[in-house]
């Protein structure tokens, strides 16, 4: 049933269309201005902030790129950066009139009316409002006379000019029709400014917004915002809030995106382009939610409530697929279904289910598993589609037989697909349906209860794309960013859950791309199974025989010193194998089992109280103990470099 194919392309004509333009500075994207513009173009954007050093390296004359612009269907909303302009001597003056002539002369030809003009960071410039604002009248002058306009902007690492209210102030001395702000959200909200003093400015004088999030980092601002600024619902500025306020104010122009970012000035423009404006356009739904006084124009069907994963699906082969059914069977899982018109077969326990399919939709490694999809339920499957698919996701086309479940499907960026759900057993939309029961009668389990999380590693260059897709087109809340030393390199860690925590995937990535020595499990993905007891689930599967991970002494010596838990709970972990965490709400006891083909594995989770985290404190030992384990079984150590404790 479940082996839909990759769409190659995404289709953009369902971008509403009403509300603020919106736009995308050519500095977020890769490669040539053509390359760029075409890729603004196709995902949908009404128009673009042409970065200078872009058109420089055009072939393209300016009357050429607007023209260009128009057959795409762009306007040229801004033009930028004009620097080191304002407080200078006055045979710098001179110079700079000169170089603004020329530049005013290039926006003619390319039909941009609006130039950037950032503050000085020069060391000509001198600490004087009075003097900013007269050079600034100057120059607004000269493009008044050109019908263009100056939007003055304040670096937040601005030599003198570094807040948005010194900005204003300027503007206001300056007190030009044709001169006014460019509002950008890194340099307003990295500094910790109140932007909510946005609302007191006169519309009419805000005259570009950039918007722009990041993590939070403390660094130098300048390497901050021209290495790691990400797409909005990316990082952790409240855009929300922030363009409340701008839209508040009166601003009438585009939502313009401006974001340094070194993975983005490498990655596919088109697949950017359509992060970007998957990123707008779930920020448009936030900020009408935030103000519902204002009429949404947003077409935009709400996310649906999710409770819990219906199932996940692994792609097996004849290698494979015989290991990963064993290792089902020992934990405790019957094979209950058998798909009718697909190699797909049915696990459960409780309420876990796995799909193992023989038809691999993608290939995977000869003698390797994958997870290939995971699904929800969803409280309106058919909605879940309809806004994954206004978020521009990626829908995949079905093959269903007659009378088959019509299950919606979309492409994360990973890849996996992502299923929309109801499971109800009577419910003739049941996926369950399409299952002819195999007549295996459930065995007494291992006390697994459900799904609690499914991780997977993600592609070094789509990590930040990934957490904004499930966010914006699942309605799944972030987590915190956790960073940790693992044995093969730095990883970072970010889990997304819907707010009654019933959804839980957990996102992974090596802080650097994945160095050539890195012998540890390839892009490991797992799914982890909740029970309610996981020493009693441990001791069950351990008697059926499963092949859980064996953990080493020094982490429990480690764990006592750290955590000190009761002597008979330590006792019982270090026996059964099973990892522990405890944070400000809870504990976690946790177990894994081996890599089953080339990179996937299962864990079982069991949550005390209200424990949010995924044990991330233990996946260095977790990813030393599989190492350990594909050494050995690769004859590369032998057990007398084993010593310790050994199952056998
Ligand atoms: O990093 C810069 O120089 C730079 C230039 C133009 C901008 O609009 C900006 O926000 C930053
Ligand atoms: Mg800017």
């Amino acid at each position: 049933m479940l082996a839909p194919e990759m769409s190659t392309s995404t289709r953009h004509r369902h971008i509403p269309a009403s509300g603020p333009r919106r736009a995308i500075a050519t500095v977020c994207l890769s490669g040539t201005l053509e390359d760029k513009l075409a890729a603004a173009a196709a995902a949908g954007f009404d128009g673009v902030e042409i970065f200078e050093n872009d058109l420089v390296a055009s072939p393209l004359s300016p009357a050429q790129v607007r023209e260009h612009c128009a057959d795409l269907g762009l306007t040229i909303d801004l033009y930028q950066p004009f620097r080191d302009f304002e407080a200078v001597p006055p045979e710098l003056l001179t110079a700079n009139l000169r170089r603004a002539a020329h530049k005013f002369d290039l926006m003619e030809q390319l039909g941009a009316d609006t130039v950037l003009v950032c503050s000085s960071v020069s060391p000509s410039a001198v600490d004087d409002d009075d003097l900013a604002a007269e050079q600034l009248h100057a120059l607004a002058s000269l493009a008044a006379e050109r019908g263009l306009r100056v939007a003055y902007e304040a670096l937040a690492w601005g030599r003198f000019v570094n807040t948005y209210d010194h900005s204003w102030e300027i503007v206001r001395r300056a007190d030009h029709p044709a001169l006014g702000l460019c509002l950008d959200s890194f340099h307003i909200l990295s500094r910790g400014s109140d932007p909510a003093g946005i609302r007191d400015l006169p519309g009419e004088k805000l005259f570009f917004l950039q918007l722009a999030d990041a993590p939070r980092l403390e660094m130098d601002v300048l390497q901050w915002s021209r290495h790691h600024r990400l797409f909005p619902g990316q990082g952790v500025f409240d855009l929300p809030a922030f363009v409340g306020h701008v839209l508040a104010a009166g601003y009438g122009g585009p939502l313009s995106l401006e974001v340094f970012n070194d993975v983005f000035r490498q990655a596919d423009p088109e697949r950017a382009a359509v992060d970007a404006m998957r990123s707008l356009l779930a920020l448009q739904e936030r900020v009408e939610t935030a103000a519902p006084e204002r009429v949404p124009v947003l077409d935009l069907p709400a996310a649906p409530d999710l409770a819990g994963h219906a199932f996940t699906e692994l792609a097996v082969d004849e290698v494979s697929g015989p290991q990963v059914s064993r290792a089902l069977a020992a934990l405790g899982f019957t094979h209950t279904g058998q798909h009718r018109s697909k190699p797909v077969q049915l696990w459960q326990q409780g309420g876990a289910r796995v799909l193992l399919n023989a038809a691999p939709p993608r290939g995977t490694s000869p003698g390797g598993a994958a997870v290939c999809a995971l699904a929800v339920e969803s409280a309106d499957p058919a909605r879940s589609a309809r806004r994954a698919e206004t978020l521009l996701a990626p829908v995949l086309p079905r093959t269903r037989g007659a009378d088959e479940a019509d299950l919606s499907a979309i492409a994360a960026p990973d890849g996996t697909s992502v299923f929309f759900c109801r499971t109800g057993a009577d419910d003739a939309t049941s996926w369950l349906s399409d299952f002819t029961p195999t007549g295996a009668a459930p065995g007494a389990g291992a006390g697994l209860t459900g799904t609690d999380h499914v991780a997977l590693t993600q592609p070094f260059d789509h990590f930040d794309e990934a957490a904004l897709f499930y966010r914006a087109v699942l309605g799944l809340e972030p987590e915190p960013v956790t960073e940790f030393a693992a044995p093969f390199g730095l990883i970072r860690s970010r889990a997304v859950a819907d707010p009654s925590h019933e959804v839980r995937i957990a996102l992974s990535v090596a802080l650097l791309r994945r160095g050539e020595w890195a012998p540890g499990v390839p892009d490991p993905q797992h799914v982890a199974f909740a029970t309610d007891d996981a020493i009693a689930s441990a001791r069950a599967m351990r008697a059926l025989g499963a092949p859980v991970l064996e953990i080493p002494d020094n982490y429990y010596d480690d764990l006592d010193a750290r955590l000190a838990p009761p002597a008979d709970l330590l006792a019982a972990i270090r026996e059964y194998s099973v990892l522990y965490d405890r944070d400000e709400y809870g504990e976690f006891l946790h177990f894994y089992t081996e890599v089953l083909g080339s990179r996937v594995f299962f864990e079982v989770v069991q949550r005390i109280g209200g424990y949010a985290g995924y044990g991330a404190v233990n996946a260095p030992v977790r990813m030393a103990a599989h190492r350990r384990l594909r050494m050995v079984r690769a004859g590369g150590i032998t057990d007398r470099a084993l010593p310790g404790r050994t199952s056998a």
